[in-house]
């Protein structure tokens, strides 16, 4: 009964979403794309890029295929596996390998045990190893390039490879808002046996993202400010994107009853739900009286916030 309510349903949703006249340039600040260059004039310094993306967007346009980062062996992780669908995991290798991408792991890198957080190391050896390494031939250590777009856990991950491969702390602060890796650092070792280190880098931005839509997922992921974009229109695309895969936890996690496209109507809903509402005075033509509003950035702020924690179940937006 309840799967046939859905399904009902599920023929008034929106097919696209209308993203206005919303154009992406404004979200990315300038930081980023001086963090492009810097990482340009380290390359000559590294043997393999390490590309970090976030697995819920594995195929967001990425700084391997832009110019010269091509030029270095690379290997994708797939970071923050524990929020995305496991279901698409073999979809997306198989897009990614016809696209030339051979390389890749999925990672949960906040997991003490990941195993494939202990076959980075490995696997980066034996990719620098299979090619000539030019100039740096007589080098005895492996040097690496941590990139990737901010807040997708490039620091949570050089933690974790210390922390798996020397038994050390931290050594990259990890923050949840993005943009806390602002400047170069200096090299960090990972490894002793054999000898691996690597720059962290800010979390840059490809110069283009190719549409708003890739701008939109890259937002409700967390990897832009939300202010810039606007958490009302965050929160609109993830309900769009939640019905549109039919992920339907929303409706019981705020008691809504059935799914709705109705962005208006959830976000009064949760509102009310958890009790983020204001009184506010209205002066009508018999006096004043007080009514009780949603309160809908507070409503928006804790529907954005319980999908970026995976509270609205494991989300692939690919
Ligand atoms: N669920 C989950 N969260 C993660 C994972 N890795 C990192 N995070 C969280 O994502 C947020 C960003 O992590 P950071 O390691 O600071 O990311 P970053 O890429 O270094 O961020 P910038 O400094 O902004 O470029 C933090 O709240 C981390 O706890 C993961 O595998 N799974």
């Amino acid at each position: 009964m309840r799967l046939q309510n859905i399904l009902r349903n599920a023929s008034k949703f929106r097919d696209v979403f209308d993203f206005g006249e919303r154009q992406v340039t404004h979200w990315f600040p300038g930081h980023m794309a001086k963090g492009m260059k810097q990482m340009k004039a380290n390359l000559k310094k590294v043997d393999c890029i390490l590309e970090i993306h976030d697995a819920r967007i594995s195929f967001v346009e990425r700084h391997i295929n832009t110019q010269s980062l091509a030029i270095r062996p690379h290997l994708l992780v797939l970071n923050k596996m524990d929020l995305a669908d496991p279901s698409c995991k073999q979809r997306v290798l198989k897009q990614l390998r016809e696209s030339g991408v051979r390389n890749v792991l999925f990672t949960d890198c906040l997991r003490q045990t990941d195993e494939n957080v202990k076959k980075i190391v490995p696997l980066v050896a034996e990719l620098i190893d299979s090619r000539p390494r030019y100039h740096r031939e007589e080098e005895m250590s492996y040097c690496l390039m941590v990139i990737g777009v901010p807040n997708v856990g490039k620091s949570s991950l050089i933690n974790a490879l210390r922390r798996t491969n020397l038994k050390k702390g931290k050594a990259s602060k990890v923050g949840g808002e993005p943009g806390i890796t602002k400047a170069v650092l200096t090299k960090i070792q990972v490894c002793e046996r054999p000898p691996m280190f690597l720059v962290d880098t800010p979390g840059v931005f490809p110069p283009a993202v190719e549409n708003v839509e890739t701008g939109m997922k890259l937002a409700l992921c967390g990897t832009i400010l939300d202010h810039l974009v606007g958490e009302d229109v965050i929160a609109d695309y993830l309900l769009y994107s939640l019905n549109r895969l039919e992920k339907f936890s929303y409706v019981d996690r705020y008691d809504l009853g059935e799914p709705s496209d109705d962005i208006q109507h959830v976000l009064k809903r949760i509102a009310v739900k958890l009790g983020k509402t204001q009184r506010v005075k209205a002066i009508t033509g018999v006096g004043d009286i007080t009514i009780t509003m949603p309160n809908y950035s507070a409503a928006a702020y804790d529907f954005i916030r319980a999908f970026r924690k995976g509270d609205l179940g494991r989300v692939t937006l690919d």
